[in-house]
């Protein structure tokens, strides 16, 4: 069980989902949220991007810390879709939303995950990534048009929510689910072992 001695956790994320998910840990957490900047160079790899980026929006919550406050982890995530070599966030319009659905309809993609703690008083951080594969099922224009007119599609990686009717489109997954709807509770429960945060 929590206990108020323990460390607190502070998620850097302005992400619903994300704060949904961390709840679930049943340890104390607040949300801070910095803006991080997410522009990588180009010749990164899926797996360098998510963890560049998590760790990016951990540091950029951990530079902001009080020095007085008591110590805490400051943990950031990033997930991005991939798909035959291409790197799919999320989608700056409806246009580019049917773009990606329309790629990823029939086929099996990748989702990338990263997460980052860091330790508010040493700056000390652990950064990994977990992969899931998402089978999605063939879908028509008309369908992918009625899904982005739904409004899911705007402010997730690849343009679907698997935690929303998104689950619909989807015919299976291998891997973690909370990888794909954003916050790999698995991974992040291991790192914070680090930490000496047990949540079980
Ligand atoms: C594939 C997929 C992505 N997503 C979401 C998770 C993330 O919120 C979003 C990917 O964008 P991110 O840039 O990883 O995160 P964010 O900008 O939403 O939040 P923050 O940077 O403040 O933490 O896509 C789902 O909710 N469901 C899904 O099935």
């Amino acid at each position: 069980m929590a206990q108020a001695s323990h460390k607190l956790l502070i998620l850097a994320s302005s992400s619903p989902r994300r704060q949904e998910l961390i709840r679930s840990l049943g340890w104390p957490f607040e949300i801070r949220v910095s803006e991080a900047d997410e522009t990588v160079e180009d010749l990164l790899s899926p797996a360098q991007i998510v963890e560049m980026l998590s760790l990016r929006k951990a540091n950029a919550v951990y530079a902001q810390r009080s020095h007085s406050e008591p110590s805490a982890v400051v943990i950031g995530s990033d997930t991005i879709v991939v798909f035959d070599g291409q790197v799919l966030g999320k989608p700056v319009d409806e246009e580019d939303s049917f773009r990606m659905l329309s790629a990823l309809q029939g086929n099996t993609h990748e989702v990338f995950s990263g997460v980052a703690c860091v330790d508010s008083a040493t700056g000390e951080h652990i950064v990994s990534h977990r992969v899931t594969r998402v089978k999605m099922k063939p879908l028509s224009s008309e369908q992918i048009a009625r899904y982005i007119a739904t409004g899911e599609p705007s402010d997730k990686a690849g343009s679907y929510a698997i935690q929303g009717l998104g689950a619909t489109i989807v015919e299976g997954i291998e891997g973690d689910y909370f990888n794909v709807v954003g916050l790999p509770l698995s991974l992040l429960s291991d790192q914070l072992k680090s930490f000496n945060i047990h949540v079980l």
